[in-house]
């Protein structure tokens, strides 16, 4: 199995200050690889890194089993989460000229800019200037900035973040179509249910360190269930009453129960079967919004 992009122990310090602690991933070709973190986690140091826009400390980074060399600018593409476009320079000009420091023939950027405005769906954005463009409509020239030269590493920093619900599927759709081509795709997301949808494997830091880490689907069975969720035919009172529940909360058509422990679970399926018809009962996995808030949201900066 191929890893184009393996990030060893890595550390980096700003005077006393360690903004990442010997971070470690591994991300496969034909992957989306999660970097989540709260504020101040170290997201955004460990992608420059991999950027080789700063140097590590301690540890290494492989490209494609190697160390970093001057050809990799142009084998990467990066989408910043603080935007970098001018605002009075017409969008053909920064993007091809873009295109071209990566190494791109001027006809062939022209050409796949042109192909990649009618993708998003805005043609006509060729001529215009940044400014004449709402902050969705930006964000959607920023990404054909880093992808335009079609890149086999692409680092996205909060890829979704500003655009409406059509655009964040239009993206996202992008993006899986890249991992389908075979990229090797670092992206970083606060939006949970976007990692859930798009990554297998995940690197959760906190305060600069790995706190979780490995196949989403192996995480989530880790935790336990605390969450269920029951429909019946007609109301059912009285189950906040059975032991083991600490809370339920109606909802259309049922009920979403938090449980103590999993014994609680076939208490209140029983309770329920002794009073009504049970058209639903099931013990949800934790979400990972909820295994995140129960990693870090307490401890938010
Ligand atoms: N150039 C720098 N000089 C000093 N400290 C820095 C520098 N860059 C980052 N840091 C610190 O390192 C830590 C990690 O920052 P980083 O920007 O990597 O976090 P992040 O996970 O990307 O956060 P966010 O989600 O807010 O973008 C923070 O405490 C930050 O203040």
């Amino acid at each position: 199995m191929t890893h184009p992009l393996i990030v060893q122990d890595v550390t980096k310090q700003y005077g006393d200050k360690t903004a990442v602690n010997r971070i470690g991933l591994q991300v496969k070709q034909g992957e989306i690889y999660g970097l989540l973190g709260a504020n101040g986690a170290g997201k955004t140091t460990t992608m420059r890194m991999v950027l080789g826009l700063i140097y590590p400390d301690e540890g290494n980074i492989l490209w494609n089993g190697q160390g970093y060399r001057e050809e990799l600018r142009s084998l990467m593409g990066y989408l910043p989460e603080e935007r970098g476009l001018y605002p009075k320079v017409k969008i053909s000009e920064q993007i091809l000229y873009l295109a071209e420091l990566k190494g791109m023939k001027r006809r062939d950027a022209e050409h796949s800019l042109k192909m990649w405005l009618e993708r998003f769906e805005v043609p006509d954005y060729y001529n215009r200037k940044v400014e004449e463009l709402s902050k969705g409509n930006q964000q959607k020239i920023q990404f054909i900035a880093a992808i335009i030269h079609n890149p086999e590493i692409l680092i996205l920093d909060e890829a979704f973040s500003g655009l409406d619900p059509v655009n964040v599927e239009l993206l996202k759709k992008t993006v899986k179509g890249l991992r389908d081509e075979g990229k090797t795709i670092l992206f970083s997301s606060h939006r949970m249910e976007h990692v859930e949808e798009l990554c297998q494997n995940i690197c959760m830091l906190h305060r600069s360190n790995t706190i979780l880490q490995g196949n989403l689907k192996d995480i989530k069975a880790s935790f336990p269930k605390e969450r269920v969720v029951l429909e019946t035919a007609t109301s059912v009172e009285g189950l906040e009453k059975v032991l083991g529940v600490t809370s339920v909360n109606e909802r259309l058509n049922g009920y979403e129960l938090r449980i103590a422990n999993p014994e609680a679970a076939q208490r209140i399926l029983q309770y329920a079967m002794e009073r009504s018809t049970v058209q639903r009962f099931q013990i949800m996995e934790p979400t990972l919004n909820e295994i995140f808030i129960q990693k870090v949201g307490s401890q938010h900066e």
